[in-house]
């Protein structure tokens, strides 16, 4: 199973966030958006987590469970899996296998077969997910291209995310890191604010993940990027 093999966009869920006043997670689901990811860097709980999950697994959008620590990993039938980050340029080890494995010693109940990686490369130095995971963010276009080759060929993962979290990345590199890849999933992430900006990831990456906005503006700034994403897909062919 991929099912984010034909995902243009991603609404990313920071369970430490409040939405918009007067919208609700259903308002979410109604953006258009392919799927709501659940998952944030700081201040996660099991609690947080299980709450946005229940609220969001409601509703016809897939939902699936980002975790950024094994103590904040929920179960429940309500989501479809887990997308695991892997911390490909991680200064920590920790990052790229250490908390995998504490997962894998304290959970016996992981579902293995609902379960996948995400291949980041992290690259805004001033994200926390940056200092968090001790990212050497100073990488050229052919390091990320380099770093995504390796994930799809060497690690065999399936999503490659270049993670720009709080800023807007550089179009170029997200398409060196493209250009690498045959059959993995592109995920770029950071900054998505508009029409426009949507629009320029997304012909350049598969799929664009939305987060802030969704906390700061809202569901109707949400519902123009999901626009934008749209309009970025190749046109279907006409049938001559
Ligand atoms: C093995 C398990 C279950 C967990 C470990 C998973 C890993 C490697 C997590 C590393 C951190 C990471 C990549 C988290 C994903 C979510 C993410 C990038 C959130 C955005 O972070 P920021 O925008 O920097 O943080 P805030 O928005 O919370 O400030
Ligand atoms: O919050 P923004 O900047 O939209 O980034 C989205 C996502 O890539 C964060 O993990
Ligand atoms: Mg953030």
């Amino acid at each position: 199973m991929s099912d984010w093999a034909d995902w243009d966009h991603i609404v990313k869920i920071d369970p430490d966030k409040t939405l918009v006043e007067g919208e609700t997670f259903e308002d979410v689901a109604a953006t258009g958006t392919d799927a709501i990811e659940v998952g944030g860097t700081t201040g996660m709980t099991e609690e947080k987590m299980a709450r946005v999950v229940e609220a969001c697994g409601k509703h016809d959008v897939p939902v699936y469970i980002e975790p950024s620590n094994p103590a904040s990993v929920v179960h429940s039938d309500l989501h479809e899996g887990y997308l695991v980050p892997v911390v490909l340029n991680a200064g920590d080890v920790t990052w790229i296998t250490g908390a995998h494995k504490e997962w894998a010693r304290i959970d016996d109940g992981i579902d293995w077969s609902r379960t996948w990686t995400e291949g980041y490369i992290v690259m805004n130095p001033e994200a926390s997910v940056a200092s968090y995971t001790q990212a050497d963010c100073d990488l050229e276009a052919d390091d990320v291209a380099a770093y995504a080759e390796v994930a799809e060929h060497l690690l065999g993962q399936d999503i490659v995310y270049v993670e720009y979290s709080g800023t807007f990345g550089d179009p170029e590199i997200v398409e060196a890191a493209a250009a690498t890849l045959d059959e993995a999933t592109l995920f770029y992430g950071g900054g998505i604010h508009d029409y426009d900006s949507a629009r320029t990831m997304a012909a350049v990456a598969d799929t664009v993940v939305v987060g802030d906005l969704v906390h700061d503006e809202g569901v109707d700034a949400v519902r123009e990027t999901v626009e934008g994403a749209r309009d970025a897909q190749p046109a279907a062919p006409t049938g001559e």
